[in-house]
Order: C-alpha cells, then structure tokens, then sequence
C-alpha cells in the first residue's frame, strides 16, 4: 500500500521551552509499517479490564502529526479536550502520546501514579543538550536525581539557600530600576524594553550563583577566541534553547533512525561543543580563584567540595542548568505581567495605592510580599494565563497503569499540558480574561506557591518557584511603585509567541512615567 508524502511540522516539549519540528517531506511505504501500528494498538489496550482511551482520529503511520502542525500543540490539546475529555492519546509518528488536560488528571499522573511514570523522553536534541539527562530538570527519577536535586535547592533555591543569596537578588532589582530611571532620563519619548534590561540582570545573577561572579569576557582555548558577556549569553543561552526546540523527524520515527540527517545532527552537535567550551572556560577562571583559598557562596564551590562523586562534566552540566533555568521562565512570567498592568491601567492604579498603603515612602522589599495579596495575585494570575511552561517534558510510562480511569499502556509518552489545566473551562470562569481579582477569594492562601499547576507537582515539581515568586513579585512591585507603565501604540496586539513556548514572541515595548 503506497503512503502519501508528508511534510511533518510538530513540536514537542523539553524545559520551559520547547521543540519544533520542521522536518522534510518524507516518503514511506510498506506493509510493515501497518503491522508496526497495529501491535502499538494491541499492546496499548493491554489485558487491563479498564477501557482504552479515547483516541484523535489521524492518519495512518504519521497519525495526528499534521493536526499540530500550527506550532502551539498546547493550544490544539486544549481545543480537542473540549470534544474528547481530559484525558485521550494521539499518535506522533510511531509513538502513542496520553495527553493529560485538566488538573485531576495531571495530579493523579504526578502523584498517585508516579512511580509508573517516573522517566523522561528526551528529543535527540535534548538528548545532547542534556548530555544524556546529566541535569536534575532532565534525569529520570532515581538516585542521580535526588542527588542532584538535593544539592541545588541546599545551595541556590531551598529556603535558607535563597536567605544567602539574597543580596544578589536584591542588586538585580535595584539594577533593573536604575536602568529604567536612566532610559526616562536620556531618552523620555522612547519606549523602554523592559526585556532587554531585565534578562541581561537575571543572566548576571545566575552567574553570580553558579560560578561565584558575573562577567565581562572570556577567553575560551577550545574556540580561540574572546567572547563578550552578550556572545556569552548567546552561546549558554539563547543558542541552546532554540535547539532544544528543534527536533529531529526521526524522534517520531524511531525505526528510522538508521537514516542520516546529518545537518541536524552536527548544528546541535555544534552548540553543544561551544556551550561545554565556554562553560569549560568559567569554570577554569573560577578554580583559579578556589586556588588561591578565595571562597565564595557559589554552586561551583559547594559542589568542588560536597559533591564528590560527581565527575567534571556532571558538575559543568549542573551549573549550567542554574544559568538557562534562571535566564527564561522568571523573565516570561515577568513580561507578560508587566504587559498586562500596562494595557490595565485601573489594575495597575490598585497595585500602586496597596504599595503605597503598605510600604509609604519605602521601596518595596520581599519582607513586603506576605502584605501585598493583590501584587501576588498578579504574579499568579499570570502564571495561569501565560503559563511558561506550557507544556511539561515529556514522560514515559515504564509500567503499565491507569489514569483517569483509563488503562495507559507501557511504552506511551505522556504530555501534561499545563496550559490546558489553567484554561480550563470547568475550573476557571472566563479564563482568556486576565482577572487577578479571582486569587483574591478567601479559598486561596495568599503566599501559597501551587495556585495553579504552573510550577508543576509531586517529587518533581519545580525546584526554583521560590526565586521566581520573589524576583518576580519584587520587580513588578517595584516597577509600579516607581513608574506609571502605558503600552506603545500598536503594542498591545502584539500577542504572540515564539514557537510553542510562552515568551512573548516581540519584546514588550512600553512607556513609562516616573512617579513623584
Ligand atoms: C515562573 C517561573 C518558573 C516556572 C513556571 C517553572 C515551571 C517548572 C515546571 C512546570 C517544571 C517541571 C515539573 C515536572 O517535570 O513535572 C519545572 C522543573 C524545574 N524547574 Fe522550574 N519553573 C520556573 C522557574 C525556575 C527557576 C528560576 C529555576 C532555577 C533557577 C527552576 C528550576 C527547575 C528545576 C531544577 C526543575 C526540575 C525539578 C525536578 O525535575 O525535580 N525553575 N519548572
């Protein structure tokens, strides 16, 4: 039986980013390739009494992959959760995926089923970003995950470790104002780019951290060359998360995967080899400093000393997971909500008067934060209407289970769409509505972290909501408390996102007022 070409334009989800596919036109055919699919489909129903789940109907061998061609899967899942549930699999290529959208089932995924659900599926991409899963966000649950996830909330993100590195987050607020401050005073008829500022500062304290100091420039042997603090960021950041978002069309062929594609391969083979040069680099220039008996409270000297068992690279890959997770969901959730009380100016006005009401004259600190209910309702209600991380890594289903009542078969992937959760209908009255007024209802405790599924949940739920609650919140505070915000013209359709992901796809532009 002939198979018609396909040209395949998925995407699929790693770590508060995403993944895009734009693969080539493919040509299959085969008898074998039915058979394929229909051991996939005996073996997913099991000899589980539970029903199968519902299914999308797609085509045969691609099945639903040119249903989620239009780049936002989280948006399609939540549309066909309207028609087929919470909870029903589609196909991507070979792969059967239980999609998870509404927030019983997500919890019952995260919790009561962990332990059959407990490993990821990584992209080929992802797979040599994260050299093979060294990284906490990335591993499997298992002794290499504890491990590493211990470390990083005892150094950087548990409670008393953000207590210690709380003036770093303090001078990247004050940093963050200052630049505004000196923007309205040279150039008072431009809008600001609150982005630019805002990311350059979060990349300055995920520096200061891991390795102990921010930086100018390095020389780096491997490239030979000097970069700069901006060609830094590009090669540790920007660069890795626009591969993580490509993906191989063999991930969805995995019975291909004989076949070259080789392009592919040797452009993420590339950023890899130039984000472990550089971080080779700083980590050189630091053990200089650990030489000389000069110690700072940084994630490279904890882990020099505490983590013994870890080899060279482990540690290189485990601070630069603090560098890329600092630098992108904190800068999103802020944006958008600055976006919103921008385009709101009687929700902005209530922010500013409970400011002013509870600190007067004072700048805002995160001492403050237990007294500003209305400023963290913000936080929150943006989290659920932009959430950053639409759609969770994906999961793998080591042992057959049940969800929702449904039998899930050993072998399937399982998305959770986050998104999904906090658009849903059933729980959220008019929730395209940016309405922080909901979080304001007594049911809601007002320092509470999980108001909505955006951090995730269950033994691998986010390990640095803490320091993005605080940043977040102090900088939206403080920006409101010092400046009146009003979007550009044509600003405020200006919507979009890049790819699948929640970053505003064009920087918000804004003016902005000092107040008295
Ligand atoms: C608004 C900001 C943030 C959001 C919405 C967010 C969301 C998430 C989500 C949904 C997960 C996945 C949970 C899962 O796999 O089930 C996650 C994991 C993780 N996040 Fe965040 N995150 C944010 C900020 C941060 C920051 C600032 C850091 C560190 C500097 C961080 C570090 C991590 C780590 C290490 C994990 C892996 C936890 C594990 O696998 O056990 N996150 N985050």
């Amino acid at each position: 039986m002939a198979l018609t070409d396909a040209i395949l334009d998925f995407q699929a989800m790693p770590f508060g980013t995403a993944i895009a596919v734009g693969g080539p036109a493919i040509a299959l055919g085969g008898l074998s390739l039915w058979f394929i699919r229909g051991y996939v489909n005996d073996h997913r129903r099991g000899s589980s009494n539970l029903p199968p789940l519902p299914e999308i109907p797609g085509l045969p061998v691609i099945g639903n992959l040119l249903q989620l061609k239009e780049k936002k899967p989280h948006k399609t899942f939540t549309k066909w959760a309207e028609t087929y549930g919470p909870i029903y699999s589609i196909r991507t290529g070979a792969s059967t995926v239980v999609v998870l959208n509404s927030n019983d089932v997500v919890k019952e995924a995260m919790v009561t089923r962990f332990s059959a659900i407990s490993t990821r599926k990584l992209s080929k991409a992802l797979k040599i970003l994260t050299s093979d899963k060294s990284m906490v966000a990335t591993s499997d649950y298992g002794e290499f995950h504890k491990t590493v996830k211990r470390h990083i909330l005892t150094n950087i993100l548990g409670p008393n470790a953000q207590k210690r590195h709380r003036s770093n987050r303090d001078t990247l607020v004050e940093n963050t104002l200052q630049h505004i401050h000196a923007h309205v005073k040279n150039c008072p008829l431009q809008a600001v780019n609150l982005r630019h500022i805002f990311e350059s500062e979060l990349f300055g304290l995920a520096l200061k951290q891991s390795l102990g100091k921010d930086v100018e420039s390095i020389y780096v042997e491997e490239l030979r060359t000097t970069l700069s603090r901006e060609e830094i960021f590009k090669v540790l950041v920007n660069d890795p998360m626009e591969g993580a978002i490509d993906v191989d069309w063999r991930d969805f062929f995995p019975y291909l995967h004989w076949i070259p594609n080789k392009g592919f391969e040797m452009k993420i083979q590339q950023m890899d080899f130039r984000r472990e040069a550089v971080m080779n680099a700083l980590i050189q220039e630091q053990r200089k400093r650990t030489d000389s008996g000069e110690e700072l409270k940084c994630y490279l000297d904890y882990l020099l000393s505490e983590a013994k068992t870890l080899s060279g690279k482990q540690i290189a890959m485990l601070l630069w997971e603090v560098i890329i997770e600092t630098s992108d969901t904190t800068l999103v959730t802020t944006e958008w909500a600055m976006y919103e009380l921008a385009k709101d100016p009687k929700r902005q006005d209530r922010l500013y008067q409970e400011i002013k009401k509870v600190c007067g004259l004072d700048k805002i600190k995160e001492e403050n934060l237990p007294k500003l209910p209305y400023l963290t309702a913000i936080f929150h209600e943006t989290l659920r209407k932009h959430s950053p991380v639409p759609i969770i890594p994906m999961r793998y289903v080591h042992e057959n289970t049940q969800l929702g009542g449904y039998h899930v078969a050993a072998g399937s992937e399982i998305a959770i769409n986050i998104y999904g959760c906090n658009m849903d209908k059933k729980l959220w009255e008019n929730p395209e509505e940016w309405n922080p007024e909901r979080f304001l209802n007594e049911k809601y405790d007002a320092m509470d972290l999980h108001k909505t599924m955006a951090f995730g949940g269950g033994k691998r739920v986010c390990a640095g909501a803490l320091q993005a609650s605080l940043l977040s919140c102090t900088t939206i505070g403080r920006l409101v408390q010092e400046f009146e915000w009003r979007l550009k013209d044509g600003e405020e359709d200006n919507v979009d996102t890049v790819a699948l992901t929640a970053r505003k796809l064009h920087p918000m532009q804004a003016m902005v007022k000092p107040r008295n």
